[in-house]
C-alpha cells in the first residue's frame, strides 16, 4: 500500500484504486469485496441500490486480476467498481427504471455504455435507484422506495439519479453513471456533495438507455472527484453508430483538462438570472465565494444576462412530457415486464390499459397526460410549437454569452437537500429544483456540478454549476479541477470527509 492512499479501500478515489490495482498493491477482487461489504453494511439505510450483482462484480474483478497476472495491458479504470443507474440495459441483469412496469424484466442485451464499461474493466456492482423513468428530482418517485441522502437520511439525495449520487456519498462505489434530461446528474451531485457531469448532448451513446425524452436525455459520469469523473467520461463517451444522435467527433481531452488546475486568463460569466427569490441564502453565499475564488485564481469574471432562461422550465415541461408520452407508449404489456388482467377474457387493448394503470406511478401518468395534451391537434402549435421556439431562444442566449466568455457559472440548484416528503405533493415545487440545470439540456451543451462547501444554515452540500459550449466539455474539467484543488487545499481535506458516518 502506498502511504499516500488513505485507508480503508472504500475511501479511495477511482484513480487511486486503479493505480493500486495496476501496481498489484491490492487485487480487483479485494476492492470489489470491500465495496460489496460496504453495500451490505449500509444500503438497508440508504437504499441506493435496486439490484446488487455480487456474482457479476466478483467475476468481472477476477477477470481484471487474471489479465494483470498474464501481463496484459488494461485501461485506466480497470478493476474500479461502479454503480450503474437502472435506466441502462444490462444483459442478464434486471433493469427496472424504478418502475413496476418493468419489474422482472431482464434485458437480452447491453447498452453501448454498459458494454464500454465492461470493455474498460470497470466492475459493475449493481443498478441504482431512481425516480421512475427518470421523472423527478428526489428519487421519491421510485416504485421501490426513496433513497436517503447520506448527509442526512431523512432528506432527498436529489433525482432522478439519487441512487447513483447516494452510492458515491455513502462510499458504496467510487464511480457511478447517471442520466441527465433536465438535471438528473447535476442536481443529485449538488445535494450529495459529489461531482456530476452532463456531457454534450450526443457524446455518450443512448443505445440501450431507456428513453424518457430523446432530444434531451444524456448519460454521464458521477464521481467524488473531478479527475475521476474525467476518467469515466473518457471511458464512456465517443461515437456510436447504434445511436442516430451520436456525434462523430473526437471526445475532448477531459482527463488532461482535469489535471491542469489553472484558470488564469479564462473568462467566466455569472448568469444574472440565476439568483434572487427562491434561492437559499447559504447556497448564494457559497456560490459567491466560488466566484471570488475563481477571480483569485486568475480568471476574469463578468456578469452575463440570458433573458430567455426564465422560460426554460415551462418549455421543458412541454417538451419533455411530449416526448415521454410518445416514448412510453412502448410499455404496452405485450413486449416487456408487467402484464395485468390477461386471463383470456380481455382484449389486448384492455390488458394494455390495465397494465399501464397498475404499472405506472402518479408522476409518470401526470407526464403522459401533460404530453398527450400538449401534442394533441389544435394545441400542438400553441404548446409544443411555442416550447420549441423558446428552445431556440435559449440556444441563442447561450451563443451570445459564449461569444464573450469561456464558461458560465451558477448555483446548480436553488436549495440544499430538502426533507423527504416536503415537495412530494407539490409538483411545481419539485420542478423548481431544476431551474438552473434545464437550459443546458434544451441547448444540448455541457455542464458540471461540483461541491463547493456546506450551506451555513443547514450544513448540507452546495453545488457550483459550470456550463461550457457543446463539445467544449474539457473547459468544465479545467475550471472544476482548479476549484476543487483550491478548496481541498483550503479545507485540508475533501468535502465528503465532513459527512456524518452512516
Ligand atoms: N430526468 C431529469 O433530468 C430530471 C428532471 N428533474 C425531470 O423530472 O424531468
Amino acid at each position: 500500500m502506498t502511504e499516500l492512499i488513505p485507508t480503508p479501500i472504500i475511501k479511495w478515489t477511482a484513480a487511486q484504486t486503479a493505480g493500486a490495482i495496476a501496481k498489484g498493491e491490492v487485487s480487483a477482487v479485494e476492492v470489489a469485496q470491500a465495496h460489496l461489504d460496504r453495500i451490505e453494511a449500509v444500503d438497508k439505510k440508504v437504499n441506493a441500490f435496486l439490484h446488487v450483482d455480487t456474482e457479476g462484480a466478483l467475476s468481472a474483478a477476477k477477470a481484471v486480476d487474471d489479465k494483470r497476472a498474464r501481463g496484459e495491458e488494461q485501461g485506466p479504470l480497470a478493476g474500479v467498481p461502479l454503480a450503474l443507474k437502472d435506466v441502462f440495459t444490462t444483459k442478464g441483469v434486471p433493469t427496472t427504471c424504478g418502475s413496476k412496469i418493468l419489474e422482472g424484466w431482464v434485458p437480452p442485451y447491453d447498452a453501448t455504455l454498459t458494454a464500454r464499461l465492461k470493455d474498460a474493466g470497470v466492475v459493475i456492482l449493481g443498478k441504482t435507484n431512481m425516480d421512475e423513468f427518470a421523472m423527478g428530482s428526489s428519487t421519491e418517485n421510485s416504485a421501490y422506495g426513496p433513497t436517503g441522502n447520506p448527509w442526512d437520511l431523512s432528506r432527498i439525495p436529489g433525482g432522478s439519479g439519487g441512487g447513483s449520487a447516494a452510492a458515491l456519498a455513502a462510499f458504496e462505489a467510487p464511480l457511478a453513471i447517471g442520466t441527465d434530461t433536465g438535471g438528473s446528474i447535476r442536481q443529485p451531485g449538488a445535494v450529495t456533495g459529489t461531482v456530476g457531469v452532463k456531457p454534450t448532448y450526443g457524446s455518450v451513446s443512448r443505445y440501450g438507455l431507456v428513453a424518457f425524452s430523446s432530444s434531451l436525455d444524456q448519460g454521464g459520469p458521477c464521481a467524488r472527484t473531478v479527475l475521476d469523473a474525467a476518467l469515466l467520461h473518457e471511458a464512456v463517451a465517443g461515437y456510436d453508430p447504434m445511436d442516430s444522435t451520436s456525434i462523430d467527433a473526437p471526445v475532448p481531452a477531459v482527463v488532461e483538462a482535469a489535471k491542469l488546475r489553472d484558470v488564469r486568463g479564462m473568462r467566466i460569466g455569472v448568469v444574472k438570472e440565476f439568483a434572487g427569490e427562491g434561492y437559499q441564502a447559504g447556497v448564494m453565499q457559497r456560490f459567491n465565494e466560488s466566484v471570488e475564488l475563481l477571480r483569485e485564481l486568475g480568471a476574469e469574471v463578468v456578469e452575463v444576462s440570458c433573458p430567455s432562461f426564465t422560460l426554460a422550465l415551462p418549455a421543458y415541461y412541454l417538451i419533455a412530457p411530449s416526448e415521454a408520452s410518445s416514448n412510453l407508449a412502448r410499455f404496452d404489456a405485450m413486449r416487456y415486464g408487467l402484464r395485468v388482467g390477461d386471463d383470456g377474457t380481455r382484449s389486448a387493448e384492455e390488458v394494455t390499459a390495465l397494465t399501464r394503470e397498475a404499472g405506472f406511478g402518479p408522476e409518470v401518468k401526470r407526464r403522459i397526460i401533460l404530453g398527450t395534451y400538449a401534442l394533441s391537434s389544435g394545441y400542438y402549435d400553441a404548446y409544443y410549437g411555442s416550447a420549441q421556439k423558446v428552445r431556440t431562444l435559449i440556444s441563442r442566449d447561450f451563443d451570445a454569452a459564449f461569444a464573450g466568455v469561456d464558461v458560465l457559472v451558477s448555483p446548480t440548484t436553488p436549495t440544499t437537500a430538502f426533507p423527504i416528503g416536503e415537495r412530494a405533493d407539490d409538483p411545481m415545487a419539485m420542478y423548481l429544483a431544476d431551474l438552473c440545470t434545464i437550459p443546458s439540456n434544451l441547448a444540448g451543451n455541457a455542464a458540471m456540478s461540483l461541491p463547493v462547501g456546506l450551506a451555513p444554515e443547514d450544513n448540507l452540500p452546495v453545488g457550483l454549476q459550470i456550463i461550457a459550449p457543446a463539445m467544449a466539455d474539457d473547459r468544465l474539467y479545467r475550471v472544476g479541477g482548479a476549484v476543487e484543488a483550491a478548496l481541498n487545499d483550503k479545507w485540508g481535506h475533501t468535502l465528503l470527509e465532513e459527512a456524518p458516518a452512516l
